[in-house]
């Protein structure tokens, strides 16, 4: 362990938990957990075998009649105990993020805080679980439907956003009833076991949450393949989403999907520009733009091209790199080496197509994983970084024309997951946002995720909604009861 890591024994830790407790592998493997802003090995956590995780199957089993008999009322206590202790330990939680993950220290406690939210918001709904009464087509008969929870859920999560893409899905999983088994990214293991942690001081039965790290398509196979499993939530890449589908396909699980993005962000002629620049930053380079709702497209309409790409410019020169823990830094490290090489790559086949650099556009001073805040002119729908998701900092900028040029440039993707656009005119305003093929849309705004509000995708980027009083839905089946009274 290193000097990286915050002093806090409490929530650290370096096992997984399963029924309560706090185990390691039986045979001792570990995986090295590594600060990206230098490198340096951090912690190790277990890798656990495909045995070791149908033992965390059989607790979340054995957990389940209890915890969804339990009144909806208690549920909703000890998640609301939960999202307290969070809150509580907001600042550490966040410290040992930004070791492992590397955004700023701020955004990491921006994540704490709405991570902790979807425990409030899905603590509330889990009193609110209504079942229906259908008037009855004859006297002799009652028709009801009742709502009830789907059984042994399985979560596996990215390392982009390590808090909150955890309770997005164990809020709704818990509070519906479910009993839950989550597998994080391999880099970001310490931010869900800390979660863990408050847990099970909040009160939360043994069985019921289950965080268990290792190799993915160990773990990945044994899930999908549980018959005890009914319901497998994920988010991250496509590709990964497409084996999980096609591995539960034989055990016809429920999948919650959310997958890759390749948001669209429009900026039309009458657009307020500062807005626009402003809305761009956030969500382009949040998180230094490994976020599946980053804008990855810029369209600009000619008439104000030239001054949107010069005050962003002028702005984003002014972000500052460097480690997540540095007060004044805005952008961290990326991830890892094989997410700046992605980021190298579509850079490079930009320019080889005809591009222009504005700014940035190379590995950063400092080295290891940073890359400079970059801006790319002249780009077209040809070019690698229209196709694919970046997931870096930096911003191509396409040129535009006509409205029906912009709509039908931002569709043209198989994804669907967010896109933006910024307007004064209403009419415009609401011709364009029933046109974009995506989940969510932001107008003139360029944040658009919380709790109360549905957050999935359409095409390719997945299946499902999570967060706002849809996300619990994902967890709960219906049951239609015909009772005859005659
Ligand atoms: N929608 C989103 O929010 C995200 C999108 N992405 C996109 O994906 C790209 C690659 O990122 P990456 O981290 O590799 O994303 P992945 O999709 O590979 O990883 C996401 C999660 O899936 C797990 N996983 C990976 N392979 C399997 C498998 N075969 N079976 C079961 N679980 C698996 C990972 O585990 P482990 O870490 O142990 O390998 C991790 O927990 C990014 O550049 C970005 O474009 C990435 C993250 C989030
Ligand atoms: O990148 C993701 O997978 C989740 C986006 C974070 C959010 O805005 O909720």
């Amino acid at each position: 362990m290193t000097a990286t890591l915050p002093d806090i024994p409490d929530l650290l830790r370096e096992q997984c938990l399963i029924d309560g407790a706090w185990r390691d592998a039986a045979d001792g493997a570990t995986i090295a957990v590594r600060d990206p802003a230098d490198g340096r090995v951090i912690a190790h956590v277990p890798s656990l075998s495909a045995a070791e995780t149908e033992t965390a199957i059989e607790a979340a089993r054995r957990a389940l009649p209890a915890w969804s008999r339990r009144p909806a009322r208690e549920r909703s206590a000890v998640l609301r105990r939960w999202f307290e202790l969070i809150v509580a330990h907001a600042d550490d939680i966040a410290a040992l993020m930004t070791a492992e993950q590397g955004k700023p220290l701020s955004e990491a406690r921006g994540e704490v805080i709405y991570a902790a939210s979807f425990i409030e918001w899905f603590a509330e709904e889990a009193k609110r679980v209504y079942g229906e009464l259908i008037p009855s087509p004859s006297v002799d008969r009652r028709l009801a439907v009742l709502r009830q929870p789907i059984g042994v859920t399985a979560a596996i999560t990215p390392w982009n956003f390590p808090a909150a893409m955890i309770t997005r899905k164990a809020g709704p999983a818990l509070a519906a009833g479910c009993t839950m088994i989550v597998k994080p990214a391999e880099q970001t293991p310490l931010t869900a076991l800390a979660l863990g942690v408050l847990a099970i001081e909040a009160g939360l039965p043994p069985g019921v949450l289950q965080i268990i790290t290792g190799d993915a398509r160990t773990i990945g196979g044994v899930l999908t393949a549980s018959d005890t499993i009914r319901k497998l939530s994920f988010t991250g890449s496509t590709e990964v989403g497409r084996i999980l589908m096609a591995q539960s396909a034989p055990t016809i699980k429920k999948l919650s999907l959310e997958l890759g993005g390749n948001a669209p962000f429009i900026v039309f002629d009458d657009a307020d520009l500062d807005a626009a620049v402003e809305g761009a930053i956030a969500s382009k380079y949040r998180n230094a733009g490994q976020t599946c709702v980053c804008a990855n497209r810029i369209y600009v309409q000619s008439g104000v091209h030239d001054a949107f790409a010069a005050r962003l410019a002028a702005r984003v020169a002014q972000l500052r790199v460097g480690a997540g823990t540095d007060p004044d830094v805005q952008i961290g490290p990326l991830i890892d080496e094989d997410a700046v090489l992605k980021v190298e790559a579509h850079v490079a086949d930009a320019l080889a197509h005809g591009a222009h650099t504005l700014l940035g556009g190379h590995r950063h001073a400092r080295g290891g994983t940073f890359f400079e805040p970059t801006i790319l002119t002249g780009v077209t729908q040809a070019m690698r970084v229209a196709r694919e998701e970046t997931f870096g900092p930096v911003a191509p900028l396409f040129r535009f024309d006509t409205e029906a040029q912009a709509v039908a440039m931002a569709n043209d993707t198989e994804f669907g997951l967010a896109a933006y656009f910024y307007t004064e005119d209403v009419r415009r305003t609401w011709r364009v946002a029933e046109a974009l093929e995506y989940g969510i849309v932001g107008h003139n705004t360029g944040l658009i995720s919380n709790e109360v509000a549905p957050f999935g995708g359409v095409k390719q980027s997945g299946l499902g909604r999570e967060g706002s009083h849809h996300g619990i839905d994902e967890y709960l089946e219906l049951k239609y009861l015909c009772s005859g009274i005659g």
